[in-house]
């Protein structure tokens, strides 16, 4: 279950969590809380992009999930007054499905391709012109007869979503005019986020219940919004229905999200580095068959936080826990125990 909370995009949901997804996403820039300077600057190149009459540049948004690239998307295409048009790059197979989604822009439309490090590098080519000249080749027939044709496309914008902006390859990275990270979320801004979900979704909860749910979000608002979610759970069969400090506790507790915020997983890792492997530093594949997670998954999902929190380090020969890692585990750092004997 920890999964779907984490890691769960839209895609996975059942029909019920979609609908909750659906009604707290942001719709506009005024709704959307923290990553001030990228939205402040989207502001700008947005409104600049309509008064000129021409298609806003394209961008780059990367950064761990769950933190609004997705959402960001819509509301770029809403405050351009501009439909959006959804795709992924393991679902551009072909280049014959790119040209065909490309051909059917109307002019100023946005086009957003998610998971865009994982486009195959034929249809990737094929994008380098259309987003450069908005104009794309195609290949008629094939043999002897086959020959390429030149077609026009209105004026677009792409929006290019990715959780692994290392694994982008240079030539699509540099036609992107527009790059943005975005980072995670501190408490302040996740209390915000929280108690504006509670408020949509008719939740009675309190400050102190909302911060408790924020501080221990991972600094991500999916988290926070799922947290919040099974919290309402708790508060309806242990409690009078209203949330507050008590029962985000018991909720959170219940779900094994520690006092730092870290879960199940983020204290697998970081017991298996220090128990198995003396602390490090240690490999990252290592680290994942020893956890039975994905590789792929510790370093987008779990790391970043991790390292950002002060709890891991890397370093050229592999992933070191910190003496904060430590503490949090319970265990005495190597120094002092060493120091016994
Ligand atoms: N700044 C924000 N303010 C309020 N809610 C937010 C904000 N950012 C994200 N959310 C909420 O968090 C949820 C997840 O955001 P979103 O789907 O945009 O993340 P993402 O970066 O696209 O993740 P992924 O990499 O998994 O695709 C959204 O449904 C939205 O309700
Ligand atoms: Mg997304």
């Amino acid at each position: 279950m920890r999964e779907d909370y984490l890691t769960g995009d839209a895609e996975s949901l059942n029909p019920q969590e979609k609908e909750f997804d659906k009604a707290l996403r942001p719709l506009s820039f005024e709704d959307f809380s923290g990553q001030g300077k990228i939205v402040d600057n989207l502001q700008i190149f947005v409104g600049a992009a309509k008064a000129r009459e021409e298609a806003l540049d394209h961008v780059l948004l990367h950064g761990p999930p769950g933190l609004g690239k997705t959402t960001l998307s819509h509301i770029i295409a809403n405050e351009l007054g501009s439909s959006l048009k959804i795709s992924s790059g393991p679902v551009l197979d072909k280049p014959s499905d790119l040209a065909g989604l490309l051909t059917n822009l109307q002019p100023y439309d946005v086009l957003f391709i998610d998971e865009i490090h994982r486009l195959n590098p034929i249809v990737e080519e094929y994008l380098y012109s259309a987003m450069e000249d908005y104009k794309i080749d195609i290949m008629l027939d094939s043999g002897p007869n086959a020959r390429s044709i030149q077609i026009g496309l209105n004026p677009f914008t792409l929006i290019g979503a990715t959780t692994r902006a290392g694994l982008l390859t240079s030539p699509l990275r540099a036609r992107f005019g527009i790059n943005a990270r975005l980072e995670y979320y501190d408490a302040a801004l996740l209390t915000k986020i929280v108690k504006r979900s509670a408020s949509i979704l008719d939740m009675p909860i309190d400050e102190s219940g909302a911060y408790e749910i924020a501080r221990r979000s991972r600094g991500t608002p999916r988290i926070a919004n799922n947290l919040l979610r099974r919290t309402r759970d708790f508060a309806q069969m242990k409690g009078n229905g209203s949330i507050d400090v008590k029962i985000a506790e018991i909720a959170l507790n219940a779900l094994d999200v520690d006092q730092n915020g870290l879960d199940e997983m983020d204290n697998r890792i970081l017991l298996t580095i220090i128990e198995k492997f003396k602390g490090g530093p240690v490999g990252l594949t290592t680290i994942a068959t020893a956890c039975g997670e994905e590789a792929e998954t510790i370093e987008e999902v779990y790391e970043p936080f991790l390292i950002q929190e002060g709890f891991l380090k890397r370093t050229s020969r592999g992933r070191e826990a910190t003496e904060k890692a430590y503490r949090h585990v319970g265990i005495a750092p190597r120094a002092e125990t060493g120091s016994l004997f």
